[in-house]
């Protein structure tokens, strides 16, 4: 009886999703293609933001491409390595504002949405990438 509930239990579980929690944001994602479609968007999405733009009107575009897809595979726990400039390094000088720093999580925003990422897992992007802030902004 006991080993029953056990596999009623489990079947359960599985039926629930509760297999899938156990992996990574990456993962949950779709892996690589995903990340680089979210990558190409925001990418889209900054060209066309004369704002965001203008921080980005000098910058290597291949460059950024090839470094934010292994940052964001990096941070969300896919095998990536990430070889590029620490946030720190980067983002010094440019003397981003609160205003533009949040304007570029909702260009981010549209890019998943562009991407069909579902908004829970759209959280689970935010939340990896919200505690970077200090790094980043007011520098
Ligand atoms: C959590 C938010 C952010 C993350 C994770 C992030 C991540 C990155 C990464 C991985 C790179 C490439 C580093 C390299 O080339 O070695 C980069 C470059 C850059 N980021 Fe950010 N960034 C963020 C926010 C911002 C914001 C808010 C702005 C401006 C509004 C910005 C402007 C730039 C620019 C202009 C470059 C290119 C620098 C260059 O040409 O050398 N970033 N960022």
């Amino acid at each position: 009886m006991k080993q029953v509930n056990l596999f009623a239990l489990f079947v359960v579980c599985v039926l629930s999703g509760c297999a899938t929690t156990q992996q990574s944001v990456y993962q949950q994602l779709g892996g690589q293609a995903k990340v680089a479609q979210i990558v190409d968007n925001f990418i889209y999405q900054i060209e066309f933001n004369a704002e965001i733009f203008e921080y980005f009107k000098d910058s290597n575009v291949q460059r950024f491409r090839e470094k934010l897809n292994e940052h964001i595979c990096v941070h969300t726990g896919g095998p990536c390595q990430y070889t590029g400039d620490s946030m720190e390094d980067v983002h010094t000088g440019m003397h981003i504002t609160e205003a533009h720093f949040n304007l570029t999580v909702d260009l981010l925003i549209n890019a998943m949405n562009d991407a069909n990422v579902p908004h829970p897992l759209q959280n689970k992007v935010l939340a990896v990438f919200a505690p970077m802030r200090d790094e980043i902004y007011q520098r």
